[in-house]
């Protein structure tokens, strides 16, 4: 599970190495604060780390408990429910909610569970079809409508169809995007509204997906979807892909918010469950020689 870590911080390694190309015991704060920066924590949470650090010279453990802390917000617990289970995906268009919908499906397949997908983002054709294209490859039922049809009505569709099949998980698509925020607002909470009506209870996770290339940017974005419909907890994509690994402290720290996977990769299987203990400890072992 650690190589899964190391896999998606690879860049944020390098970038972090460019600075300290050394690995040390101690590190001084000032050079501390450049190092942070070029993994793009934010510079407001930087400050704060550093400001509660006394010692001029910082230890690894020192700095892993400021990290921690950062990643200490709201631990989700799984409801108590009935089957099935039913997760709603939201996020900005291009930041990876169908392949981490297949990376979810397959999750959930590992452990042996049957899924079903409802492509409710019925604001873009090419949103549906590239949901059906998973849903065939990975050999899982998906219920659809036309472009432009309610998806609301998906959602249920997809909900009772789970219930009359006895499947364990329902995953639901959404649109990223409609003509204006409004729209999008109350899109989003009558499909959470309707997934009650069909299952008390459900939606049981709302995730809100963030593009983790776009770093600290997508701070503002996912308040904004947090603010819309209360998000339970986040996906961070494209880890692998990306230098900016330390937004995830500011991300998780701005939000309140546990960070249930990261995406490393674009096949089915590069979705890791996050860990915060492995994932610090990827984030540090570049800079930091093991404490004996
Ligand atoms: N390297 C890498 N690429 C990823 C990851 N997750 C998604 N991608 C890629 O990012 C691009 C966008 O992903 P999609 O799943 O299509 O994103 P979406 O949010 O559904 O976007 P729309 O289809 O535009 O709504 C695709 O090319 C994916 O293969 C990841 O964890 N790592």
């Amino acid at each position: 599970m650690l190589g899964f870590f190391k896999k998606g911080l690879q860049k944020t390694a390098e970038a972090m190495k460019s600075v300290a190309p050394k690995k040390r015991k101690r590190i001084p704060k000032d050079e501390l604060e450049d190092i942070l920066l070029e993994a793009d924590v934010e510079y407001d949470l930087i400050e704060i780390i550093l400001r509660e650090l006394y010692a001029d010279d910082v230890t690894r453990d020192q700095l892993e408990s400021k990290l921690m802390a950062t990643l200490a917000w709201a631990n989700y617990e799984k409801p108590e429910h009935e089957k099935p289970f039913v997760d709603l995906i939201i996020g900005v268009n291009g930041a990876g909610k169908t392949t981490t919908i297949a990376k979810l499906t397959q999750h959930y397949m590992n452990a042996g569970e049957r899924v079903l997908l409802g492509a409710s983002d019925t604001f873009r054709a090419a949103a549906i079809e590239q949901l059906t294209r998973w849903a065939d490859r990975l050999g899982v039922p998906i219920v659809s409508s036309r472009q432009g049809h309610d998806p609301s009505a998906v959602a249920y569709d997809a909900i009772e169809s789970a219930k009359a099949r006895g499947f364990e998980h329902v995953i639901i698509d959404t649109a990223g995007r409609l003509h204006t925020q409004t729209n999008l607002s109350e899109e989003l909470k009558k499909i959470v509204r309707i997934c009650d009506k069909a299952h008390a209870g459900a939606p049981h996770r709302k995730i809100l997906i963030i593009d983790g290339t776009q770093g600290n940017s997508a701070i503002a974005q996912a308040k904004a979807f947090n603010e819309m419909v209360d998000v339970d907890g986040i996906i961070i994509t494209k880890l692998d892909g990306t230098a900016k690994g330390g937004s995830i402290f500011s991300i998780a720290y701005a939000l309140r918010l546990p960070i249930f996977f990261v995406g490393v990769g674009e096949q089915p299987d590069d979705l890791v469950p996050f860990n915060k203990f492995e994932f610090i400890d990827g984030f540090l072992d570049p800079i930091f020689e093991a404490e004996a």
